[in-house]
């Protein structure tokens, strides 16, 4: 479990009273995830999830508080975080950082099938769609920059075949991103680690609907296809080989597709920014390894999977008709 921050009872309720909601009924902390501290609270007026974020500050929530409050303003599956008296939606709790946010109805599934990614792909081309009057930015804190200042703190820790891999990529990350082709990428704020986890599923078994996506708490503005590849790379990717599941992709890509067509530069770059996408996940894996912080309880997710990822993208890059 990775409760960084215990929050008591009392704690809950003076942030619930701010926010006009009444005392706390239940207060269970949540066993997933490994960025922030969460607890799921009840009162009289519904079912909320408490947030206190560990790493980021005070100044830098609103972007992704108010990209979660556009989106479901939106009509988009996303919770909306809530506002105190005077409208502010970053809020204080053991002196950090936090938010409160409804809580979304079901489950997150450990193996989507060709219907959810469907249902994934069309989510996140129409989120992709609805963030065009979205007036705040804020660079992808985990894009290019992040990258390089991290591979030669986590270089140390890999072999020499690992290593190789990781200093050849940084290079043609740096050159793809320097292309003119990738300047001219269509970009927006996009959530950046819509993994499997990060989603929930409502329904019979077999015919479960999505009923949401959330932890925006990577987003920032970044390439629409890097947020398709991140997406990639989990959801149709088989977690026992790392390769790309064909038919999923094509499923999720083509449900994507219908909603929001991408360009024939975003698919001809697809196949590099799968690349970068694994990069980006197997360097924050092998932080979260080799350097943890401390916690309650932490259960660092393994890096080998996203160095897999990256090299079946390499070997076998996946070039979708335009
Ligand atoms: N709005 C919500 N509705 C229902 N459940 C939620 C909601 N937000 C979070 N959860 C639950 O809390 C868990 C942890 O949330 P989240 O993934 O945001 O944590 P995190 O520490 O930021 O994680 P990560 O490691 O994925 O970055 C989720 O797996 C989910 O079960
Ligand atoms: N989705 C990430 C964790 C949060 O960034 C991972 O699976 O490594």
């Amino acid at each position: 479990m990775a409760v960084y921050t215990e929050v008591s009872v009392e704690q809950a309720n003076a942030l619930l009273a701010q926010l006009g909601l009444g005392p706390v009924l239940a207060l269970q902390p949540i066993s997933s995830g490994i960025e922030n501290t969460n607890y799921f609270a009840t009162t009289a007026e519904g079912e909320w999830v408490l947030t206190v974020f560990e790493r980021l500050a005070h100044d830098q929530l609103p972007f992704y508080l108010q990209l979660m409050r556009h989106l479901a303003r939106a009509g988009q599956p996303v919770p909306e975080p809530r506002a105190n008296a005077q409208g502010e939606l970053v809020h204080t709790l053991a002196g950090k950082p936090a938010a409160l946010v409804n809580r979304l109805e079901g489950e997150s599934l450990d193996a989507p099938d060709l219907h959810h990614c469907e249902q994934l792909g069309a989510t996140l081309a129409r989120m992709h769609l609805a963030v065009a009057d979205f007036p705040l930015a804020q660079p992808n804190l985990r894009g290019l920059a992040w990258r390089e200042a991290t591979a030669p703190v986590v270089r140390p820790y890999l072999d020499a075949d690992a290593g190789h891999l990781l200093d050849e990529e940084m290079a043609f990350q740096a050159h793809l991103h320097a292309s003119a082709a990738y300047q001219e990428l269509p970009c927006g704020a996009v959530h950046a680690d819509l993994f499997r986890d990060n989603a929930l599923f409502a329904g019979l078994p077999g015919r479960e609907r999505l009923s949401g996506v959330f932890d925006f708490y990577f987003a920032g503005t970044d390439t629409f296809v890097y947020d398709l590849a991140v997406v990639l790379n989990d959801w149709c990717v088989d977690l026992d080989s790392g390769q790309l599941d064909l038919p999923r992709a094509e499923a999720l890509l083509h449900a994507y597709s219908a909603e929001r067509q991408p360009s024939g530069n975003e698919l001809r770059l697809l196949p590099g920014l799968r690349r970068a996408a694994a990069q980006r996940f197997w360097l924050s894996r092998l932080a979260d390894w080799h350097l943890p912080r401390e916690a309650s309880l932490l259960k660092p997710k393994p890096p080998l999977h996203f160095e897999r990822v990256l090299r079946d993208a390499m070997a076998r890059p996946w070039h979708p008709a335009a």
